[in-house]
């Protein structure tokens, strides 16, 4: 069963969908199987044998004395699908009534009451009534209330309403209403109810409702007896459809069309999608006005509005609105959604006059209703609201003279952003001239770390994330690789298969090395990206070990946002390396190459379950260097390793025996020889420090491993995508301004003083409000702090149609909603000259510069490569050219 397979297991199985269709499928024919018994005809002689018992049966149990005809005994055991108990219930109950003598009849406290009050309302009345209230009284009396039943509520007076409960109730209703009419004559003197005219009385029409086929539980599965009454409702259906056209008015009607299409639910709903491409995308929501980042737990200060240029009246309008603080993007839906016609009740409400819903802009409900909502109009317009309640003054006048302790800290973030403003972030490339220090009780060496960097006598470093489709084996390579450079020894080994045996998972018992979530273990799937290192003798290295499921593309964004180069595993059976082009070989090798890794060692593994087949590693590498070579991989920067990372050939040592016909590189040499040139991609040591965080320890909220570390000291992860650092530097956190000094430094678990662009660190922060980080955010040289920004200009380029549309932008773990709101141009990938200005759609493979606008500030800068998805498919990917 495959790692997918098993995941989908989790939450359902197929067979769960099958339940789904089939109730549907039953419930469409159950409605033919009420019509009668009279579909015997289409019954075979199995059935109508179980017909003819049931009969006796029934018959025999409710006796001779019994007046029920065959023919409703067999519509009984139609009914019930044979059921031969439930039928002598159902005909037992039938027949009851009549024998049951009739019990005196309960008064309710409030027909009591209400008799009470009518018998003293008369007596008051009595005396000084004009006659008018007598008449009004017998409007709602006996006379009147079958008229309402009739009239107005449209009752059917058909025979079978005469008898049982509804001529009871009626019967009931009557009586109340008779003997309670003087007092509710009297409670609705003032309302001219009684007096409407026709076209003012609503007509009721009961609708048919589907039933919901789970409330009463059951197979699911449809009776034989259903599927023939499906039969036969077919039947009729394809005779009627035969049938000459009726005439226009019996045509369908636009409602009843878009009611039949609403009956046939998705199904029809699909096809109907797939017909166009963008239409065919489940649909993500916008993002709501100040709807929290998903991964930020930190509350955020709302985006500061563009300003808008004054131009029409209509424009002013949505100023006004759009004072609130809001970006005007988010808004307009709302303004849509106000910008309406009143319903009768909101003008009975406002007044006709007082209330003009026209174009927004001159509608006053509308804008109050605005002003109400984002505070932008003065409260003194709004009626009913114009001063402060009394809760408010009370709260006033507790806290005279005290800064409330949000806001003292939201003047420290104010002023530092403040700060940020003023400060010019185009320039990255200049050294920070003056370090501040700050009074803290931290001591700082005052290292010359570029100095301190050169000296270092080091081997090459490198960190390399591991990608490729579920299933390929990426975990067990790495736990093979970890293996055979004493990372785990085999003690540790041995305790995996031990545990992994017993919950029958023994052959992943090398990816425990990597998988150490315990969710992990359990489904046989990497959820999040896993970091190790180990060491050879010409380089040190980090493994980012990637989940392969599509699920979790995001993570796998998120560790190859911080990787130098990437080992794409590929299974090297055929059916699994086809799958894998069709799915995460080709997604996570785009993802690859827009973050500009553009070398690859590709891992054709588990070369052992195709007996170690040159041909089968020669056809891997031929089909996929070709659709490499589509994703913009030059050739000469692939290396192809065969291997199996379950039997351990050609990981350290060749594989002589099992592949002779090989002469290239153990997938160790490969490694080692790709030599990064970080300057590709990163930002030099001597640029300002900069550190996407991607996790922290010691804070349990955000920790991912909160129970085990939530007393550890607080420290941010992440990579040095820019710059240097050492202890003691202050640093400040963006987009919320808040900063801190650094207090101690980790790498590969130990502890360093200093760290340069590309390390992988942990960063101990202290003086800072610990709530006020979060993953994602960019930790910055205070000197030179990024500015945050509510919109980018960036160029992308397209992996599916592109056009102003919502989606996540994804860096590191930065994943934040935001909506792509202008195509400003579509630009030749090569010569990056504009080719057409404003296209309203870019299709695969085109290149484009597009504006896109978040809900809410983030840290993005020039140059900062970025992946857009949309409804869990990676859409586009490119660079930030400049912020907004
Ligand atoms: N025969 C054989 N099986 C392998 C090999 N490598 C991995 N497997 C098996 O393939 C299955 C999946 O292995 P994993 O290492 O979990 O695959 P993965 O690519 O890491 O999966 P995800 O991380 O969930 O995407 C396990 O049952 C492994 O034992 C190999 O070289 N040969």
């Amino acid at each position: 069963m495959s790692g997918h397979r098993r995941v989908k297991n989790v939450g359902y199985d197929d067979d769960d969908f099958e339940d789904d269709y089939d109730e549907y499928d039953e419930y469409e024919g159950g409605e033919a199987g009420t019509a009668d018994a009279g579909g015997q005809d289409d019954m075979t002689a199995e059935d109508r044998e179980q017909l003819r018992q049931g009969t006796v049966e029934v018959k025999a149990a409710l006796g001779n004395s019994s007046q029920i005809s065959d023919l409703a005994i067999q519509e009984a055991l139609w009914h019930y699908w044979f059921d031969v108990d439930k039928t002598i219930i159902y005909l037992k109950n039938q027949e009851q009534p009549k024998s049951t003598p009739k019990l005196p009849k309960v008064t309710s406290r409030f027909d009591q009451a209400a008799a009470a009050s009518a018998v003293k309302a008369e007596s008051t009345l009595a005396t000084g009534s004009n006659g008018k209230l007598s008449q009004d009284s017998c409007r709602l009396g006996s006379a009147c209330v079958p008229d309402l039943w009739h009239s107005r509520l449209e009752i059917p007076t058909a025979p079978t309403f005469e008898s049982g409960l509804f001529s009871g109730l009626r019967d009931h209703a009557v009586q109340t209403a008779t003997s309670a009419r003087s007092s509710s004559a009297a409670f609705f003197k003032d309302i001219p109810w009684t007096d409407l005219p026709p076209e003012r009385i609503t007509t009721f029409t009961p609708t048919d409702r589907r039933p919901n086929p789970r409330l009463l539980g059951g197979s699911g599965k449809p009776s034989k007896l259903a599927a023939l009454a499906a039969a036969r409702k077919a039947k009729e259906n394809k005779s009627a459809s035969n049938a000459p056209p009726a005439s226009s008015s019996d045509a369908p009607q636009p409602s009843s069309a878009i009611s039949l299409l609403d009956r046939l639910g998705s199904k029809h709903g699909s096809s109907l999608s797939s017909e166009s491409s963008l239409l065919k995308r489940p649909k993500t929501d916008m993002p709501a006005p100040g709807a929290a980042s998903r991964l930020n737990l930190r509350p955020k200060k709302p985006p500061t509005p563009p300003t808008p240029e004054p131009k029409t009246e209509e424009v002013e309008a949505t100023k006004k609105i759009e004072a609130g603080e809001r970006s005007p993007v988010y808004i307009q839906p709302l303004i849509g959604a106000l910008n309406c016609s009143p319903s009768s009740f909101a003008s009975d409400l406002c007044g006709d006059s007082s209330c003009r819903f026209t174009p927004f802009g001159k509608l006053d409900f509308c804008t109050n209703m605005s002003a109400a909502l984002f505070g932008s109009v003065d409260p003194a317009s709004v009626t009913g609201f114009s001063g402060p309640s009394p809760d408010d003054i009370v709260i006033q006048a507790q806290t005279k003279g005290k800064v409330p302790a949000s806001k003292k800290k939201e003047n420290g973030i104010t002023k530092a952003t403040q700060a940020v403003d003023d400060l010019n972030i185009d320039d990255l490339s200049g050294p920070i001239r003056d370090r501040p220090k700050v009074a803290t009780k931290i001591q700082s060496k005052n290292l010359d770390v570029l100095q301190e960097y050169k000296k270092a006598q080091r081997k090459k470093e490198s960190n390399f994330v591991v990608v490729g489709h579920i299933d390929h084996g990426k975990s067990t390579l790495m736990g093979r690789l970890l293996y055979e450079h004493k990372v785990i020894d085999q003690r540790s080994l041995d305790k995996f298969r031990k545990e992994a045996a017993k919950i029958g998972k023994e052959s992943f018992a090398l990816a425990w090395v990597m998988d150490a979530r315990e969710d992990e273990r359990e489904h046989g799937v990497t959820i999040d990206y896993a970091e190790k290192n180990f060491e050879t003798e010409k380089a040190d290295f980090t493994i980012l070990d990637a989940p392969g499921h599509r699920d979790f593309v995001g993570n796998m964004i998120a560790g190859t946002s911080m990787a130098d180069f990437a080992l794409l595993v590929i299974d090297a059976g055929t059916n699994s390396f086809e799958a894998g082009l069709k799915g995460q070989t080709r997604e996570h090798a785009q993802v690859v190459r827009c973050m500009k890794l553009e070398r690859l060692v590709i891992a054709v593994n588990k070369m052992d379950t195709v007996s170690w087949s040159q041909e089968a590693f020669d056809s891997v590498r031929k089909k996929a260097t070709a659709v490499l070579a589509e994703l913009l991989f030059d050739p000469a920067n692939l290396v192809f390793v065969p291997c199996s990372g379950l039997t351990g050939e050609n990981i350290t040592a060749p594989p002589t025996k099992q592949a002779p016909w090989y002469t290239g590189p153990t997938l160790v040499q490969a490694l080692e020889s790709l030599t990064p040139d970080r300057t590709q991609y990163l930002g030099a040591p001597s640029d300002p420090f900069r550190l996407r965080i991607s996790g922290f320890t010691g804070l349990s909220e955000y920790s991912e491993f909160a129970t085990s570390n939530a007393h550890e000291p607080f420290t941010a992860f992440g990579r040095l995508d820019a710059g240097n650092i050492q202890v003691g530097d202050q640093i400040v956190c963006q987009p919320g301004g808040e900063t801190a000094v650094v207090k101690g430094i980790t790498r590969h678990g130990k502890a360093a003083d200093w760290a340069v662009a590309g390390h992988i660190v942990g960063l101990q922060l202290s003086d800072c409000d610990e709530e006020r980080f979060a993953k994602g955010d960019l930790l910055c040289a205070i000197a030179k702090p990024a500015k945050p920004v509510t919109a980018v200009t960036m160029k992308v380029l397209a992996f599916d149609a592109v056009f102003p549309m919502p989606v996540d932008v994804h860096r590191g773990r930065l994943r934040v909603q935001a909506n792509i709101t202008q195509l400003v141009a579509q630009v030749d990938g090569k010569t990056h000259k504009v080719v057409k200005e404003g296209p309203k759609v870019v299709k695969h493979g085109g290149v484009a510069r597009v504006k896109v606008e978040f809900a809410e500030p983030v840290a993005l800068e020039r140059k900062t490569r970025v992946v857009l998805r949309y409804g869990g498919e990676t859409i586009a990917a490119g660079a930030v050219e400049r912020g907004h």
